[in-house]
């Protein structure tokens, strides 16, 4: 929404959330999220023509063009649990919105939805909105925390669905001329509702798949003297594969893969799909296994017993340059390793101490053998290993030579991202692996 105001002066965007404490943030100079590039767009637009308020029936009236970004999490309770999307907040959104529309409106799906949404919220709208025409698109979002403002400045594609109507065409054109003001026009794609709803849940599980095609294989490559850099680099050169969404890691984190690949699951299953649905919940197993094996594979070194041995875990964010940690491999990692006593002492340059103890431990837990560093030197200092779990840049650069001289030997090190110069951690002394490193 900051980069539709940021480039469409003459729209007003006004962001409402129930959520106070969020909005407050807004709008103050420490946005509730870290994301490069971000505070300058919101602060050249915020007060022009970005707002943030709680208004959200005064800003229904107000507005032509609705966006629905409301959370989408995997239900937690009833039929579908652990698998379907909780479409509870869109459908109370749905029901807002049609208490308090009083002249026409566009309603835009962006949060992530399972397919056929868009029927429910036009069947909520229609029975509640006393004869106010709505039309509903689809536009799902597909940029990737990190990197949201370049991802959002100069997207692949938009895509936006609706329906296939005169009506529904309008709509659609109206919501192509916003995005037309800086994306070219053959990079914004319009399709039926169907179409774009499901395209969102595929390119996700697609971008999975690849990730955990590429950790299973490291684990062949680590029974056989490969290196998974080498493979994905010789194979991302054939331009049917391509280069980008082959980096071995500890496990693909964040909010959204491993939720909308349950989804879509669970989504064919419905339609009688077992076949599909199996194929697609493979590829969050492996993502589960290669988190389990990082934290097996330090234990294992580390003469199968790290009680009361003191582990430094470097990052907890699921991504580099980005404070968000749902999901993150981080968890798994600490949790495994708590599991079999050992001291774990994190560091991360974004995320808040207390935010990473209630992650790993859940909202109020303690546990004495965990403790969150203030750097990178602290969190090593006196550690029998070190786990890289983030790619931030930082630890690139650490004065390894200088963390050495600190830990008790043999000293080791896993590079969970595969980030660090192996051979050169090994001149200093370092046991230092990798991922996919035979
Ligand atoms: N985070 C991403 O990078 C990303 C990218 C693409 C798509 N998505 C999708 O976007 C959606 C939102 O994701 P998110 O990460 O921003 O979630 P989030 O949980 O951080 O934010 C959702 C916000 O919606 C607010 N909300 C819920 N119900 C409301 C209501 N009835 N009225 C007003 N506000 C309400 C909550 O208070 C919260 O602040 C999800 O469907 C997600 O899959 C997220
Ligand atoms: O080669 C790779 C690429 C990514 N990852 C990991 O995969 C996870 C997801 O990374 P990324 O996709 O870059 O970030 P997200 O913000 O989760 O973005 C994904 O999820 C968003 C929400 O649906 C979509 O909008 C984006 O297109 C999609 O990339 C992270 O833990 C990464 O470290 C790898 O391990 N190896």
């Amino acid at each position: 929404m900051a980069m539709i105001a940021l480039k469409c002066p003459d729209i007003t965007v006004t962001v409402v959330d129930m959520n106070v404490a969020r909005i407050a943030a807004w709008n103050s100079g420490q946005l509730p999220i870290f994301e490069p590039g971000l505070d300058e767009v919101v602060q050249q637009a915020r007060g022009r023509n970005l707002f943030f308020s709680t208004d959200v029936a005064g800003q229904i009236k107000k507005s032509d063009i609705i966006f629905v970004a409301v959370n989408t999490p995997t239900k937690t309770y009833g039929v579908g649990a652990g698998r379907a999307a909780d479409l509870r907040y869109i459908e109370s959104v749905a029901r807002t919105i049609a208490e308090h529309a009083d002249s026409a409106k566009i309603i835009v799906e962006k949060s992530t939805i399972p397919v056929k949404t868009a029927d429910a919220i036009k069947t909520i709208l229609a029975s509640n909105s006393r004869g106010v025409k709505f039309q509903v698109l689809s536009n799902p979002e597909f940029l990737a925390e990190g990197t949201a403002v370049k991802d959002l400045t100069n997207p692949d594609r938009v895509l936006i669905g609706g329906e296939r109507t005169p009506e529904g065409e309008q709509a659609m054109a109206t919501l192509v001329g916003v995005y037309a003001r800086w994306v070219q026009r053959d990079r914004i794609i319009t399709t039926n509702l169907w179409s774009s709803e499901l395209s969102k849940l595929v390119a996700n599980a697609f971008l999975a798949q690849r990730i955990s095609s590429i950790n299973s294989i490291s684990a062949l490559c680590e029974a056989t003297g490969a290196d998974v850099d080498e493979v994905a680099n010789a194979i991302g050169k054939d331009s049917r594969i391509g280069a980008k969404f082959l980096k071995s890691s500890v496990g693909f984190g964040g909010s959204c893969f491993q939720k909308d690949i349950l989804n879509l699951t669970y989504l064919c299953e419905s339609f009688g799909l077992p076949e599909v649905a199996a194929y697609w919940t493979s590829v969050v197993g492996i993502n589960d296994w290669q988190k389990r094996r990082f934290a097996g594979q330090i234990v294992k070194a580390l003469f199968n017993t790290v009680a009361e041995k003191k582990i430094a875990v470097l990052g907890f964010a699921f991504k580099k340059d980005t404070n968000d940690t749902r999901e993150s491999a981080a968890i798994n990692v600490c949790r495994d390793l708590l599991s079999e006593h050992a001291k774990v002492c994190v560091y991360d340059p974004k995320v808040p101490a207390d935010e990473i103890i209630a992650d790993t431990l859940g909202k109020g837990a303690q546990n004495p053998r965990l403790t969150v560093a203030k750097d990178a030197y602290e969190a090593c200092a006196g550690a029998h290993a070190i786990a890289i779990v983030t790619e931030w840049d930082e630890f690139k650069t650490l004065d390894y030579a200088k963390i050495f001289a600190g830990m008790p030997k043999p000293a080791f090190l896993f590079d969970g991202r595969n980030i660090v110069d192996l051979a050169a951690l090994r001149q200093i002394g370092f046991q230092a692996t990798g991922i996919g490193k035979g």
